[in-house]
C-alpha cells in the first residue's frame, strides 16, 4: 500500500512566484519540525478531488474523468523536495448515484489505519446551486467514522472557482452564500455545537482546475479576483497543519468501530447493571405483592 517517494518534478513547472511562496511555507513547517506532511482529499464523485491534486503537484499524477469511475481504491502520491516530503491521498467519491457510498469510505478506512491525516481537504464545486441531504449524509459517514475532531483539521476547497454567477448576483455574494449554506451543512452533518464549530474554524479555499484557467501577471493560475490560488490553498493547508489541534491518526479501533459506535459499546456495562436493578426491584415489588396476597383479609 505504501507509495514511492520521488523528487518533485511538477514543481520546477509551477512559476516562479508560486515556487517561491511555497518553499516559504515548506520552510515554516520544517522550523516546526513538521519535514513531512499527509493530506487527505475527500468528498462527493466528481467535484473535483483527482484534479485538485494534480493541480497541487503540478504532475498528472492521478487518473481525472467526467464520469462515474468504477471501484477506485485511495491513492497516495508523495514527493519530496530540499528535504521536505508532501503525500497526497486521493480517494474515490463518497456519493455516487445518489447514495453515500459506504463501500468507498471502507477502502479509505483501510488505507489510511496507521497514518496521520494532517489535513483533511473536504473537495465541493463552488457552482452548485443548493446543498440537501446527501450533503448531510457524507459530512456524517466522515465524522462517524474518524471522529467530530476531523473537522477541526479540515479545509472547505470549492473547485470551479472560476465559474460566473447568474447575473443577478455578485461573485463575491455567491461565493459567500455557497460557502455558508456548505458550512452550515458541516455543522449539522457533525453535530457540532455551535461552540465546537465556531472553535474549529474551517477555511474555505477556491480552486480552479481547468487548463482555461486565466493567469495573472506572474503566469500563475488566478481566480476572478486575481489572487494565485494554488499558493493560497498551500498557506491554508500549512496554517491548518500547524494549528492547536492534534493530527488525525487512524488507529485499528477507529477501523473496527465507527466512532459513535463505540461510544455506544463504552454504555453497555451501565445499561446492563441499570437492567439488573430494575429487574430486581420489579421482583421485590412482586415478592411483596405475593406476600400481601397471600395474608388472609
Ligand atoms: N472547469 C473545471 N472543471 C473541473 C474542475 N475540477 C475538475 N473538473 C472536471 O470535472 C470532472 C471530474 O473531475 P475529477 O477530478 O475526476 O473529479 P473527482 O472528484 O476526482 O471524481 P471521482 O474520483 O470520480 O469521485 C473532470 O472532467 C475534470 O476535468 C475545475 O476546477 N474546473
Ligand atoms: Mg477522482
Amino acid at each position: 500500500m505504501g507509495s514511492l517517494v520521488r523528487e518533485w518534478v511538477g514543481f520546477q513547472q509551477f512559476p516562479a512566484a508560486t515556487q517561491e511562496r511555497l518553499i516559504e511555507f515548506f520552510t515554516k513547517l520544517k522550523q516546526k519540525d513538521m519535514n513531512s506532511l499527509t493530506v487527505v482529499v475527500m468528498g462527493k464523485g466528481g467535484v473535483g478531488k483527482s484534479s485538485t491534486v494534480n493541480s497541487l503537484i503540478g504532475e498528472q499524477v492521478v487518473r481525472v474523468s467526467p464520469f462515474q469511475a468504477e471501484g477506485l481504491r485511495p491513492v497516495m502520491v508523495s514527493r519530496t523536495m530540499g528535504g521536505f516530503t508532501i503525500n497526497i491521498i486521493d480517494t474515490p467519491g463518497l456519493v455516487e448515484a445518489g447514495y453515500v457510498n459506504h463501500q468507498a469510505l471502507e477502502l479509505i478506512k483501510g488505507f489510511l489505519v496507521n497514518r496521520t491525516i494532517d489535513v483533511l481537504l473536504y473537495v465541493d464545486r463552488l457552482d452548485v446551486y443548493r446543498v440537501d441531504e446527501l450533503d448531510r449524509q457524507v459530512v456524517q459517514a466522515i465524522t462517524q467514522t474518524f471522529g467530530k475532531e476531523i473537522w477541526c483539521k479540515t479545509l472547505l476547497v470549492l473547485t470551479h472557482a472560476q465559474f460566473s454567477p447568474p447575473d443577478d448576483l455578485s461573485y463575491e455574494t455567491f461565493s459567500s452564500k455557497r460557502s455558508d449554506s456548505l458550512l452550515r451543512t458541516i455543522r449539522a452533518g457533525s453535530k457540532m455545537g455551535k461552540q465546537q464549530f465556531e472553535d474549529s474554524a474551517i477555511e474555505v479555499v477556491y480552486a480552479e482546475n481547468s487548463g482555461r484557467c486565466s493567469k495573472n501577471d506572474k503566469e500563475e493560475k488566478a481566480l476572478p479576483n486575481g489572487e494565485a490560488w494554488i499558493p493560497n490553498l498551500v498557506k491554508a493547508i500549512t496554517d491548518v497543519a500547524t494549528n492547536q489541534k492534534k493530527a488525525i491518526h487512524v488507529d485499528k479501533k477507529m477501523v473496527d468501530g465507527s466512532y459513535s459506535d463505540d461510544k455506544g459499546k463504552k454504555l453497555i456495562p451501565l445499561i446492563i447493571a441499570a437492567q439488573y436493578f430494575v429487574v430486581k426491584m420489579i421482583q421485590g415489588a412482586i415478592r411483596s405483592d405475593v406476600k400481601i396476597s397471600g395474608k388472609p383479609l
